[in-house]
């Protein structure tokens, strides 16, 4: 019988997950922009499932920590509804002029964006709570426990947190690793694991994602 967990398969599967996902030419355009800018984006799976989750969230209102050029932005779009509004916070102006090409190369209307350019733990502050369907952290790892901290409380019940680069880079399952960003990552995790209010999920998409469903 196959082992389904063999590590070559999962490996397969990984980049099959990766190869079945066509971007079209604003995605791959805002690609290579990071690229450029060295601000790296988001796998194309981890997008189609960012895409997958904002439309069954019926996401109207979705905050972004760490725009960077516009990929992760453009797959949120794409899952949210044609009048939801995606606000985006960013501390770098040059990755916020390249993400604002990567919207208007997708026709995105300007309103359904608001890009604000500052630290994102200032900003995140400054928002409402219990206001936003989806939250997607991304960005500085060493910030998240701050990043999530902030995301819980301006989640709306029923609300839908999403944390990029869940593994660290690949480091979080391993005890011996103990670098900030790693003990950074795992305190992000643990602040939603003991929020009894949220319903947590890891899941193996490009460097990992945390999803967490905020209780109704
Ligand atoms: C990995 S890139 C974001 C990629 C983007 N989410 C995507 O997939 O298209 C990280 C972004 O975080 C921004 N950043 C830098 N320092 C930050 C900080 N302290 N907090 C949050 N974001 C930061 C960088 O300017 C960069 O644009």
């Amino acid at each position: 019988m196959t082992d389904t967990t063999s590590p070559d398969r999962i490996t397969r599967l990984h980049a099959y997950a990766e190869a079945a996902i066509i971007e079209d030419d604003a995605l791959v355009g805002a690609r290579l922009r990071g690229e450029e800018l060295g601000a790296p984006a988001i796998s194309p799976a981890t997008g189609a499932l960012l895409s997958l989750l904002a439309r069954t969230a019926g996401a109207q209102h979705v905050v972004e920590i760490g725009t960077g050029t516009g990929v992760s932005g453009l797959w949120l779009l794409a899952g949210m509804p044609a009048t939801g509004v995606l606000t985006t916070i960013d501390p770098e102006p040059e990755h916020h002029r390249a993400a604002r090409e990567s919207f208007t190369d997708a026709d995105i209307a300007p309103g359904r964006t608001r890009l604000i350019n500052g630290a994102p733990s200032d900003v995140l502050t400054r928002l409402a709570d219990t206001t936003y369907d989806l939250v997607f952290v991304d960005g500085n790892l060493l910030s998240y426990p701050a990043f999530v901290t902030e995301a819980v409380r301006i989640l709306r019940p029923g609300g839908l947190l999403v944390v990029n680069n869940a593994s660290a880079g690949g480091t979080l399952d391993d005890p011996t690793a103990t670098d900030p960003r790693t003990l950074a990552a795992r305190e992000a995790a643990t602040i939603v694991a003991d929020d009894d209010r949220f319903l947590p999920a890891i899941i193996p998409v490009g460097t990992g994602l945390l999803a967490a469903a905020k209780a109704h």
